[in-house]
């Protein structure tokens, strides 16, 4: 192990070994042994994934939906109705931008009751339920090694909020370790080191690894409805979308609405290299934002809700290995060289994650499926101001909703 530390020149992370008790010292050479080394040349070599050729791409807007809606829905309800459809919630996140330190589906969102984000999600797969007339969908849930136990004891405390407790189950996804600017490893104490969820991409393979889908029960899945966890509008394994997808032939599907203002914290869909692909708000250029189409509005103007439809077998064929890692610089706290605890107020280092959205570029092709805004996309990201606790709340009274 020491000579894995040498190798890779971090054998800092022994610095307060001696001073540690046993277990300690066994935890820490766990962590040790468990961490992917091979990405912290990342860092030095600067070999980040750089985009193709970006170009703006259309969408299947609202109005050339409308026309084909009996029909989508039918076939999206058969597919679900015969068990080929399952859903994955993405809950390993850590809400550090909401202040709430709790898994975010824990959230209450209720003004005069009770209403947790979790059971709002799940009353909104319920509504498909019942318009299959009772085919209960797989839900898989992705949490991370921070957020689990208090995920799944929510979950039982609250008796699933209904659902059919023998159709939901939980995985873990993977962490990765957090650095300096030089690619030192951080230790948040002196026997651990800081480590993080290795971002919302690690989906695929967590899910491969637990062996989920190998279960007999999951033979009939085809197709993975991918959403996030913040969205209080998200619909899950909606007949539409199910439906529109399916009959375009495509392996993989996006919703995706029109942006409300230039630097609104969302994926836009884009092509790159002549295939939909999205880029993340945060890599979006200054051209991005402001080259305008022929009429004269924003040329990159969908961006991306997180929900997702992906065909397995092109996710079994092309993920893997393949996602590309992005390196993101964070406020990472961490133990210095005399063991002092810092809680840095402004970035100190990288943290590595792969992201879903890397996903749809991989796939031969993508049908990108706008969607109403008003009454599909009310994130929970903020403390206040927009996109937070008040503004969803706005919106689900708008959509008809006793909270
Ligand atoms: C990377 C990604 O998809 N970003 C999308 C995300 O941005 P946003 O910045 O909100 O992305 P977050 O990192 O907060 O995470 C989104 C979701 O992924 C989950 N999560 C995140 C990190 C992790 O390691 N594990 C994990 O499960 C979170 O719990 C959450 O459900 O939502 C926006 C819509 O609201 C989209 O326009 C963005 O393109």
């Amino acid at each position: 192990m020491i000579q894995k530390l040498e190798d890779y020149g971090q054998q800092h992370l022994l610095r307060f070994y001696e001073e540690l008790g046993k277990e300690q010292k066994e935890k820490l050479l766990k962590q040790i042994e468990e961490i992917d080394f091979g990405i912290l040349s990342l860092v030095k070599s600067n070999s980040e994934h750089k985009k193709g050729k970006i170009e703006p791409i259309e969408a299947l807007k609202i109005d050339e939906i409308a026309p084909n809606r009996v029909k989508y829905y039918q076939t999206g309800l058969h597919t679900i109705q015969e068990g080929r459809v399952a859903c994955v919630l993405l809950a390993g996140g850590q809400g550090t931008r909401l202040g709430f330190d709790k898994p975010k589906g824990t959230l209450n969102v209720g003004i005069d009751r009770e209403l947790y984000l979790f059971e709002i999600l799940i009353e909104n797969l319920m509504e498909t339920v019942r318009a299959t007339g009772g085919t209960w969908i797989h839900l898989f849930v992705m949490t991370s090694d921070i957020n689990n136990d208090d995920t799944v004891s929510f979950f039982e405390e609250n008796e699933y909020f209904g659902y059919n407790r023998d159709y939901v189950t939980f995985f873990i996804q993977e962490m990765t370790p957090a650095v300096d600017f030089e690619g030192k490893i951080y230790l948040e104490e002196k026997g651990k080191i800081a480590v993080s969820p290795n971002g919302n991409g690690g989906w695929f393979t967590s899910l491969k690894k637990y062996g989920i889908l190998d279960r007999k029960e999951c033979s009939g899945i085809e197709w993975l409805n991918v959403f996030s966890v913040d969205n209080v509008l998200q619909k899950m394994a909606d007949p539409y979308f199910v439906g529109a997808t399916v009959e375009s032939g495509y392996p993989c599907g996006s919703k995706v609405i029109k942006k409300a203002y230039p630097d609104e914290k969302v994926g836009v869909m884009c092509k790159e290299n002549g295939k939909p692909s999205i880029v993340e708000y945060y890599e979006l250029t200054p051209e991005m934002i402001s080259e305008k189409d022929p009429s004269g509005n924003p040329a990159y103007n969908y961006g991306v809700i997180l929900n997702y439809l992906f065909r397995l077998k092109d996710l079994d064929d092309k993920v893997n290995k393949n996602l590309p890692v992005h390196i993101v610089e964070k406020k990472i706290p961490y133990i210095d060289e005399s063991g002092t605890q810092v809680r840095p107020d402004v970035p100190n280092g990288y943290k590595f994650e792969t992201l879903v959205l890397d996903m749809i570029n991989l796939m031969d092709d993508c049908l990108v499926y706008e969607v109403v805004r008003e009454e599909e996309f009310a994130p929970i990201k903020n403390k206040e101001g927009q996109d937070s606790l008040d503004t969803a709340r706005k919106m689900l009274i708008q959509n008809g909703k006793n909270i």
